[in-house]
């Protein structure tokens, strides 16, 4: 498991739960030793006792050595570094398993593909879903989906399918994995809630309330549908766990950093100022930026992506982009016939503090 923040640790929790021998690598040689020797991720996961079978490391050569598998799980922007360190200590061939979320920045590739460009020879899947990490580490019931690329006579046969093999690693207790063909919808699913989930916090932040949510998780997933099928994955798939169940969650819960930062936001708080000026990984910032402009390359629109990135980097006026993002041409639902009618009265503002929930 490379990576021993909160997710890295709780997917670790996952599989020792499950019998499973896990070395936890984490970058910071002083977190590998407190975890061995108290049994906890203190940092990250605060009182919850680490079952037996993680032995954490800060040595990349130790935690690779003889492995069956890798989980990476740092933030999306450390990928490519990660996958370069790791190269020369890596055991050849084995199967390597995404739970981070993004699409990297600088080449609009999906994650996987960053990691294929990398690290040749290995197979590449996801594993992602409606998965806080504190809640997954305490057992609660949760299902995610293990997606790879497999063909359907390899689908049930855990010697030959990676994602079978994963499925059935990760399942026991509460946890229940679901197994998926679609890496493309799989990944897209998760790198997009994160900036639908800052925009649904954004207006829950500004006072709107449910109706406002739900309109803007029904229409996120029309985004991230149309950006799987222009990148080769299936709609269909964007609604499974990755997708709408992801999107549920994060969008519910300022649990949720992506929702958070957006609900911060929104109630009028600086940027430097959220999460009292700590640093905090939230993956829906860099990805508004990769999101859209992989989204404009490939002539997919993505409005509500658009109105997040514009604010969040382009300095549009949180209350003028929404009320924009509102009055935007009547369009069809779904988008299967070209429709789009200009809209009566664009310039009617939202009722920005005006609600009463
Ligand atoms: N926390 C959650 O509930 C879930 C998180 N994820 C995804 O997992 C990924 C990691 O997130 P979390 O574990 O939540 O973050 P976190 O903030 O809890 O931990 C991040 C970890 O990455 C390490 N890290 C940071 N910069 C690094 C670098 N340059 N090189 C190597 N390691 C570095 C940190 O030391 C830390 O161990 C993200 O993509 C997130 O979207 C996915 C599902 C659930
Ligand atoms: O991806 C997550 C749950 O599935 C965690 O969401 P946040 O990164 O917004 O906290």
């Amino acid at each position: 498991m490379l990576g021993a923040g909160s997710w890295g640790t709780a997917l670790a929790t996952v599989l020792a739960r499950n019998g499973h021998d896990v070395r936890l690598w984490s970058r910071r040689p002083d977190q590998a030793q407190r975890i061995n020797d108290t049994g906890e991720n203190a940092d990250y996961l605060p009182d919850v006792t680490l079952p037996r079978g993680i032995t954490a490391t800060a040595d990349l050569g130790q935690a690779l050595d003889g492995a069956e598998a890798v989980l990476m799980v740092t933030p999306s922007a450390t990928l490519r570094p990660m996958c370069q360190a790791i190269a020369p200590v890596l055991p050849e061939g084995i199967p390597i398993a995404l739970a981070c979320k993004g699409v990297e920045r600088r080449t609009g590739y999906l994650l996987s593909e960053v990691v294929a460009e990398e690290l040749p020879g290995h197979v590449v899947g996801a594993v992602n879903g409606p998965t806080f990490a504190r809640e997954t580490a305490l057992d609660h019931p949760t299902a995610a989906t293990v997606a790879f690329p497999f063909s359907y006579s390899d689908r049930l046969n855990p010697e030959t399918s990676p994602a079978a093999r994963l499925a059935l690693s990760l399942s026991g207790g509460g946890f229940r994995a679901y197994v998926s063909d679609d890496l493309v919808g799989v990944e897209v699913g998760g790198a997009v809630k994160n900036v639908i989930a800052i925009a649904c916090g954004m207006m829950s932040g500004a006072g709107f309330a449910e109706n406002t949510r739900a309109a803007l998780i029904t229409r996120g997933i029309d985004e991230m549908k149309q950006l799987a099928q222009a990148l080769g994955g299936r709609r269909e798939t964007v609604t499974g766990l990755s997708g709408a169940g992801d999107l549920t969650l994060t969008c519910s819960s300022t649990t949720s950093r992506n929702m958070s930062l957006g609900y911060q936001l929104g109630q009028g708080i600086p940027r430097p100022s959220c999460f009292e000026g700590r640093p905090v990984v939230v993956e829906g910032e860099v990805n508004a930026v990769s999101v859209t402009d992989l989204a404009k390359r490939i002539n997919v629109p993505m409005p509500i992506c658009e109105t997040v990135q514009a604010i969040l980097h382009e300095g549009a006026d949180l209350q003028e982009a929404f009320t924009a993002l509102w009055a935007r041409p009547i369009e069809a639902e779904p988008q299967t016939m070209q429709m789009s009618l200009e809209h009566p009265s664009p310039d009617l503002p939202l009722q920005f503090g005006a609600s009463d929930q």
